[in-house]
């Protein structure tokens, strides 16, 4: 029954028994979880552990093969987004759904489903502003979308859904896109009103720290399953870490081989670059990455580093300076990736650097698809060559997948990244470029990540890595550069600088 099951205050929601399967592949088995009204819920699990499944089916995105919905100890019948909606079930993604040419103000009013085809704005304006001041926290209303911060833009995904009347709210590693003093603000604002009864909270993350200081309880899935929950303040980080990971255990972490230096092998001459408006983005930035070593961009983003490594990537015009790779004058063309043997590893793999519907496999032998052994001599391609090349990457490289053939849209975010790294490391490499590799990755997608950007580095190859996370800086990082307005600002041997030295030329008090 989708009738009226809304409830003003907090609700409490259960999954009893919930399975989905997707063709062979059990992404949920039998999973129960407990989410009481008024608590600050984290549910955690390694990359395709079966956490978005489970909150796309309490949403009504998927349909389970099986379990119920509990909300408030009743049977909720959820067949679509819309039907969770009624009930106050609402989500939060990780990627904003607002209208960004419309102000705040106009986001709140067309979300409702009830909104009038001629709007009377005066009086929407007095009830947004009666709404707006029983909030624990604002958004101009008269802003235009595109012009609030990154925490703003998260508050008002958040308001949207209090607005609506949504009262159990689902947010999906909201914290990804966050400043750690944003997601501080607005995890603190939430567990506030979690405390007073006013909303309950289900939030996916992979932040243990985040976890430990805001949330009350943790369930934890593992491989589809239920494997383990309880009190957040109570359970220590090697404990969760044992429920994600289960007895395989981690790993060894990347560890960094010494060995002579090898000499220059990636030179940045005076590099130029401009946005579409004209505005210099990258200002004559000269750096020499040697061989065997890994350079470190630290900075916050928005300050030249996407614009460097699209200029390396051949997919920004270089205004004026020069690439060189190992004295040779290096133009980024796919032709001259291959000759230079230039690999790398984007932001967002499943935008940038895949093609979502192909399979993994197809995939993974993207860049070599037109030469042997996927292809034969005569540059004719070989569908079982493909398949079987991809399969062999997919076992050394560890990437989870229900099949070879599985379109890589249908992995989850960390084994997206492990195939694109299987592709691209898997011949012989000179130069890896690599930006934010680690984004929204589970702990142990995390050290296995940066455990191969380590080998490649210790078998020779030059790297290059743009990073806002100066933790991920640190451990791999050679020499650490940061980048500021477009401009190298400081650089660096790692053994000799700290974090805090680092910082401050990151917030710009260099000087
Ligand atoms: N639409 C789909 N078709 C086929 N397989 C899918 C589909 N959606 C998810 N899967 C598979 O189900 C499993 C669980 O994926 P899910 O996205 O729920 O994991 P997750 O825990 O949310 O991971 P992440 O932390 O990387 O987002 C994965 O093996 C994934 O490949």
């Amino acid at each position: 029954m989708t009738g009226n099951h809304k409830t003003p205050q907090a609700p409490s929601l259960e999954t009893v028994h919930m399975s989905k399967s997707f063709g062979s592949l059990r992404a949920l088995d039998d999973v129960s979880l407990r989410v009481a009204s008024g608590s600050f819920h984290a549910l955690l699990g390694e990359n395709g552990a079966g956490k978005s499944t489970l909150v796309k089916c309490i949403m009504g995105f998927y349909q389970a093969d099986a379990g119920q919905v509990l909300l408030d100890g009743c049977e909720a019948l959820v067949h679509s987004p819309r039907d969770a909606h009624a009930l106050g079930i609402g989500m939060v993604y990780q990627h904003f759904t607002l209208v960004p040419c419309l102000t705040a103000a106009e986001n709140l009013v067309i979300s409702r489903a009830d909104a009038p085809m001629v709007i009377d704005w005066k009086k929407e304006r007095q009830q947004l502003e009666a709404f707006m001041d029983a909030m624990p926290f604002r958004v101009r209303l008269d802003a235009q979308v595109s012009e609030l911060s990154a925490g703003e833009k998260q508050k008002l995904e958040i308001l949207k859904l209090l607005y609506l009347d949504q009262r159990f709210l689902i947010l999906d590693e909201p914290t990804s896109v966050l400043t750690p003093a944003e997601a501080d603000e607005v995890l603190g604002l939430l567990g506030d009103m979690a405390h007073r009864g006013e909303v309950t909270v289900l939030m996916i993350s992979h932040k243990f720290r985040e976890v430990k200081t805001f949330c009350d309880s943790f369930t934890v899935l593992r491989r589809g399953r239920f494997a383990g929950s309880g009190s957040a303040q109570a359970v220590s980080v090697s404990d969760l870490s044992q429920m994600m990971i289960g007895d395989a255990g981690l790993r060894p972490p990347a560890t960094r081989t010494q060995a002579p230096p090898k000499g220059p092998a990636l030179h940045l001459d005076k590099l130029s670059a401009s946005d579409a408006e004209g505005r210099r983005v990258v200002s004559d930035v000269t750096l020499t990455v040697n061989a065997g070593e890994i350079v470190g961009i630290a900075g916050v983003s928005g300050n030249g580093q996407s614009a460097l490594i699209e200029l390396l990537s051949g997919q920004r015009k270089i205004d004026a300076g020069q690439i060189t790779i190992n004295g040779e004058d290096f133009q980024p063309t796919r032709r001259n990736f291959d000759r230079f043997k230039v690999f790398g590893l984007p932001e967002e793999p499943l935008r940038n650097a895949v093609v979502p519907r192909m399979t993994v496999a197809e995939n993974i032998a993207f860049r070599s698809f037109d030469k042997p052994p996927a292809a034969n001599r005569l540059g004719l391609l070989s569908p079982a060559r493909i398949r079987q090349r991809g399969a062999d990457l997919i076992a050394r490289f560890n990437v989870h997948t229900s099949s070879p053939d599985a379109p890589i849209e249908t992995l989850s975010g960390g084994n997206v990244q492990r195939a694109v790294l299987a592709r691209e490391l898997s011949g012989e490499v000179e130069v890896l470029i690599v930006a934010n590799p680690c984004f929204g990755l589970d702990f142990a997608s995390v050290s296995d990540i940066r455990r191969q950007i380590m080998e490649a580095r210790n078998r020779g190859a030059a790297v290059l890595l743009v990073s806002e996370d100066l933790d991920e800086i640190f451990e791999l990082a050679d020499r650490i550069a940061v980048m500021s307005e477009g401009r190298i600002t400081y650089l660096a041997p790692a053994a000799e600088t700290d974090a805090i030295e680092v910082g401050k030329h990151v917030a710009g008090q260099h000087g």
